[in-house]
């Protein structure tokens, strides 16, 4: 291995208490709010088609006319008690906020910067509140907050000179009193989810980033951020120059999912989804394939069966309300969640061979093993095969509690027979199990 000063701290996840919580919580809600949503991907009659919080780069959208906007934002129809009892509804057990974007607008009146809320019209801290109602709601919150910052005189994407470095060093001085300020000013919030960290300024000064995580930490002990915030010294981003992931979970699954239990190397890790292809901020008009709930469940339970978490995102519109199509996901995620939550919550990789009618969801440190099943066979027999010293003693469907009896088909391996053979959301079943080396006969051995 290489000589790392500030790679990797810590060889495999952390075990702490606050860890755990992060890790039991499994169900995440993404929300991308700024400016960006005023404009909603249109400017002078024209479509963007990029990612809508990106829009301040297009060629379309004069910069002087992106800065000016915040003299618009007045979200007259901001209800954060609604945000959290729709975001409670859904089954989200924590939620990521966008205090600050690449544009560097900050949702928070800042004392660091006059680009924030307290020059709009609204004028008032949006997350102070935000924060408020979902903590009564019982959800956790935690802070996005962009590195690159288009707006602050001395950001730099690259050090090019003296002038450069001094600028740079400013810049980080700055990034400094926000993040201390943010936790100052909201000492519930759990953790930060950085963004913005590929510029060459940030990554060729991993000592920096380094400091800043442990400065942070000093602060506010128990804080989880992921593997976005840090650089090694050799400018190895996420995994160090040794192969050994940075920060608290593997944050790099955005927009797309592990394959299989190999690809997360026994880490933590959490997925990011957009409903559209790629819209983060609000864009007026989405195209191409907008993702159905049952899309959403299959990812979020993939995710779980795989060890992550899944956090889904929402594009607040300027005024504060969210879109129809976004609301009418959270009523349908909702619906399943409140028949299956069981299944997600605290859940973990079960360690059975996958099999394609779905997904195997271990509830942490237990015997119980869910199947939550997508795809029924034409046969309606889901066929199960159980590790080694691993048997049955009870299997049920947890929506109804109805009872099943699995059929002995082999050493260790059962046909689960499904009542119906159609349904249209994903069907959960509650396998009882036992191992061990003296265990007793599983229930179903003696079926014959
Ligand atoms: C190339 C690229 C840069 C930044 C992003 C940002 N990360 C997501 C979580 C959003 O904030 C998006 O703007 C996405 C893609």
């Amino acid at each position: 291995t290489i000589a790392l000063i500030h790679g990797a701290h810590r060889m495999g996840n952390r075990t702490d208490a606050d860890m755990a919580r992060w890790r039991s919580l499994r169900f995440g809600q993404f929300i991308h709010w700024g400016l960006y949503a005023i404009p909603g991907g249109e400017w002078n009659g024209k479509t963007y088609n990029g990612a809508a919080e990106w829009i301040r780069s297009w060629k379309e959208m004069p910069h002087e006319d992106y800065d000016k906007l915040y003299r618009q934002f007045n979200p007259v129809n901001f209800n954060p008690q609604q945000w959290a009892a729709q975001a409670k509804s859904m089954g989200a057990k924590y939620m990521i906020i966008t205090t600050k974007h690449h544009d560097g607008f900050c949702l928070w009146p800042s004392k660091y910067s006059k680009y924030t809320i307290a020059s709009s019209p609204w004028k008032k801290d949006l997350l102070g509140p935000m924060i408020e109602a979902y903590n009564k709601a019982g959800i956790d919150v935690h802070l996005y907050f962009s590195i690159i910052d288009w707006n602050h005189p001395d950001y730099r994407a690259s050090l090019k000179n003296a002038a450069d470095s001094a600028a740079g060093k400013r810049f980080q001085v700055f990034v400094k009193n926000q993040l201390a300020e943010l936790l100052q000013r909201y000492p519930t919030i759990k953790g930060f989810w950085f963004d913005g960290t590929w510029d060459d300024s940030w990554k060729n000064d991993g000592a920096f980033s380094d400091e800043l995580e442990q400065y942070l930490q000093s602060l506010h002990p128990g804080l989880v951020m992921g593997s976005r915030l840090r650089a090694d010294e050799k400018g190895a981003r996420h995994f160090d120059s040794n192969g050994r992931l940075m920060g608290d979970y593997e944050q790099g699954w955005e927009r797309k999912l592990p394959a299989t239990i190999d690809d997360v190397h026994g880490n933590d890790w959490e997925a990011v989804m957009t409903v559209p292809e790629n819209q983060w901020g609000y864009h007026a008009k989405w195209a191409g394939h907008v993702k159905t709930v049952n899309e959403i469940l299959e990812m979020l339970v993939k995710s779980v069966s795989l060890n992550g978490n899944f956090v889904l995102n929402f594009g607040p519109k300027a005024d504060g309300t969210y879109r129809t199509e976004e609301q009418q996901l959270m009523t349908g995620i909702g619906q399943w969640m409140k028949v299956n939550g069981d299944a997600i919550y605290n859940g973990t990789y079960a360690g059975f061979e996958k099999q394609d009618w779905g997904y195997y969801i271990r509830k942490a440190g237990t015997d119980s093993v869910y199947m939550v099943v997508f795809n029924i066979p034409v046969s309606g027999s889901l066929r199960v095969k159980l590790p080694a010293r691993t048997s049955l003693t009870g299997a049920s469907v947890l929506q109804s509690n109805a009872t099943l009896t699995p059929e002995l088909i082999g050493r260790n391996e059962y046909f689960i027979h499904l009542p119906n053979k159609t349904t249209d959301s994903p069907v959960v079943i509650l396998l009882k199990t036992v191992t061990g080396e003296n265990k007793e006969k599983g229930s179903f051995e003696k079926a014959k």
